[in-house]
């Protein structure tokens, strides 16, 4: 039971590090054996699942596992979906599957949590369509890690029970 004027970050709240290591593995997996989403990732860098881990973790609240740790940064992420030629069948498939791979190692699943979760999902994976079209980086180097929070809700689900 989390204390009510203790607010966990989204990376805490998630499981850390190991849930999001262990998430993005599994996903990758399906996404491998995906028919639409196979020949965008045939070549992805041997390290490629456990930066988008390290990614997710850093922009959730977590430790500076992407920027500092792998030598990653919000212009280099950005670089690596240039001229993807992604698009929303792609986009929608790659949602599917990352939520399924929550569920299947059962991941915080209140309303407040997955409610931030997808919202996320969909913000940076609207961007990554976005500028999968583009050859030229639109962001500074210097551009910071974004940032995401719990929104409106403010935290976690507590039960009545608790209160
Ligand atoms: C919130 C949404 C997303 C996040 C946080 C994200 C994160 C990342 C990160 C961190 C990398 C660089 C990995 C590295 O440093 O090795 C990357 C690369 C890549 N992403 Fe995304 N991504 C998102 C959405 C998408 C979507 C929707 C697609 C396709 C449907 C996609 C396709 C790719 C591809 C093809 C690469 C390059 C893989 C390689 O060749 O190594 N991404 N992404």
């Amino acid at each position: 039971m989390i204390e009510k004027n203790t607010v966990p970050t989204l990376y805490d709240w998630a499981g850390g590090k190991e849930i999001l290591e262990k998430l993005t593995e599994l996903f990758y997996k399906k996404v491998l054996m995906d028919d639409l989403l196979y020949p965008v990732f045939k070549n992805m860098s041997v390290d490629h699942t456990i930066h988008v881990a390290h990614f997710i973790a850093e922009v959730f609240g977590g430790p500076k596992l992407y920027s500092e740790g792998d030598e990653g940064s919000h212009y280099k992420m950005i670089s690596h979906h240039l001229g993807k030629m992604l698009d929303e069948s792609k986009r929608q498939r790659w949602i599917k599957l990352l939520l399924e791979s929550c569920d299947e190692i059962n991941m915080p699943d209140d309303p407040e949590f997955r409610s931030a979760l997808v919202a996320y999902l969909e913000w940076g994976s609207r961007i990554a369509v976005i500028n999968s079209g583009k050859t030229n980086n639109p962001l500074n180097e210097t551009e910071p890690m974004p940032a995401w929070g719990w929104g409106i809700p403010g935290g976690p689900y507590i039960s009545n029970q608790d209160s």
